[in-house]
């Protein structure tokens, strides 16, 4: 709950349309400032303290699923999101209007609002390989970053298939930003983040968003060294399965 000292929340943008990054097929928004500092802190806290059991550690990242795994592409519908994925990220996520006929970028998604939340820890030198997100999620995905910048890679699969290795585009995410993106984004390219302890040629010509970036000055070197950061991934999973609210206790998360 916010208290009389808390410094006020950001100034969002009054349609998503001010923060589209322009560059990219469609649709791709980018908000520096989506959270504050105080507020970053906060949930960083709960990613921190959230019981040992919810971290699933992969080869060089974990991560902590909200509210609890996919069977078979579909949530079970046990728990909401917990309060602290909710506000501020999608409370403020559902008060921004996407164009003059979306009231907000999940108007039009089954439940109107995300569902889901991943929550990965990349350690510097981590990554994730290039990847679709796949059919059980409405193709809206909204990442809120924390703790440090990483580059996100965007690629196109070849006509046969084959990935080209070359990313098309990268969109550098600083701590306590938002990246949407959306449409043909989600269904047609493929994303990741390439396993280096630093992103470098960082300039206005090959970071996608540059121009939207919170402090631009401070990659004027080309290079971004990377410390640990915490992404929370939202999105709207298209299939609830009403077995867990059958299953009762038996199927609760710790
Ligand atoms: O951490 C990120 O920004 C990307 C995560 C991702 O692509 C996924 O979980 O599908
Ligand atoms: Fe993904």
């Amino acid at each position: 709950m916010p208290t009389p000292t808390d410094p006020p929340p950001p100034r969002l943008p009054a349609s998503l349309e001010e923060n589209r990054i322009a560059s990219l097929p469609p649709r791709a928004y980018y908000i520096a400032d989506f959270i504050t500092e105080e507020e970053e802190q906060a949930i960083l806290r709960k990613v921190e303290t959230a019981p040992k059991a919810r971290w699933r550690q992969l080869t060089h990242r974990r991560l902590q699923t909200w509210p609890s795994d996919l069977v078979k592409n579909a949530l079970i519908d046990s728990q909401p999101l917990p309060d602290w994925l909710q506000q501020p990220v999608v409370s403020r996520l559902l008060s921004m209007p996407a164009s003059a006929e979306e009231p907000n970028i999940f108007a039009s998604s089954p439940h109107g609002r995300p569902n889901h939340c991943l929550v990965n820890e990349y350690p510097p030198s981590s990554g994730i390989m290039p990847h679709k997100d796949g059919n059980a999620y409405f193709p809206v995905v909204c990442t809120v970053s924390l703790g440090s910048s990483l580059c996100l890679n965007l690629y196109k699969s070849k006509d046969d298939g084959a990935l080209d290795p070359e990313p098309m585009w990268r969109i550098l995410q600083e701590p306590r930003s938002l990246l949407i993106t959306a449409g043909d984004l989600y269904t047609d390219y493929l994303h990741g983040i390439d396993a280096i302890s630093q992103d470098v040629n960082l300039s206005e010509l090959t970071v996608a968003n540059w121009n939207l970036l919170r402090s631009p000055s401070q990659f004027q070197g080309g290079e971004n060294k990377r410390g640990t950061r915490i992404s929370l991934t939202y999105r709207d999973v298209l299939k609830v399965s009403k077995l867990g609210s059958k299953l009762g206790p038996l199927f609760k998360w710790p």
